[in-house]
């Protein structure tokens, strides 16, 4: 069911002022940045050995992030799990009773198709399911 951690998420006020501390006082690699509209968000993936941290910028006041940030501050915002066949693994969830935010999978960063459970299904944790889709050809 679940693969790996694929990343974890950390909501920041800005990648410009978050990146600095983790790409050059921990020298760890910046793999890519890119915006992703439907979640009112720009990434940062950052290579940390097997998993990857994913600074997350509001784009909007609207955004989920700028949310999180009002409500808690900066810090650590999600957990996501390398699950293959996604759509199997939400309706998995959903017959053993587990809410989902997603009943369905949404674009995410990278290409990757994610889905999210409610952090009341998870201890209070937010957990995201994330597949990533390999380009054929
Ligand atoms: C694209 C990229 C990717 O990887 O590809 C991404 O990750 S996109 C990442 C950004 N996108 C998302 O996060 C989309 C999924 N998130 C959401 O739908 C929403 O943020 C949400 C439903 C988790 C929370 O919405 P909300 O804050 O308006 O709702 P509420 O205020 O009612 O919050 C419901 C309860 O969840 C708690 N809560 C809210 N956010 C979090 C969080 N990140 N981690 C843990 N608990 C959380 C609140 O404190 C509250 O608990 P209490 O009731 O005890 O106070
Ligand atoms: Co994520």
């Amino acid at each position: 069911m679940i693969k790996k951690v694929d990343h974890i998420g950390i909501a920041v006020k800005s990648l410009d002022g978050a990146l600095p501390f983790y790409t050059e006082v921990l020298q760890l690699p910046l793999i890519g940045i890119e915006e992703v509209e439907s979640q009112k968000v720009k990434v940062a993936f950052i290579k940390a050995g097997e998993t990857k941290l994913e600074l997350l910028e509001p784009t909007s006041t609207e955004s989920p992030i700028a949310k999180f940030i009002e409500k808690r501050g900066e810090g650590i915002h999600h957990l996501a799990l390398g699950v293959e066949s996604i759509e199997e693994r939400i309706r998995e969830m959903s017959e053993k009773g587990i809410r989902m935010i997603d009943e369905h999978p949404r674009p995410g960063a990278g290409g990757a198709e994610i889905a999210f459970m409610h952090p009341k299904a998870a201890s209070g944790v937010l957990v995201e399911l994330c597949e990533k889709k390999v380009k054929k050809g």
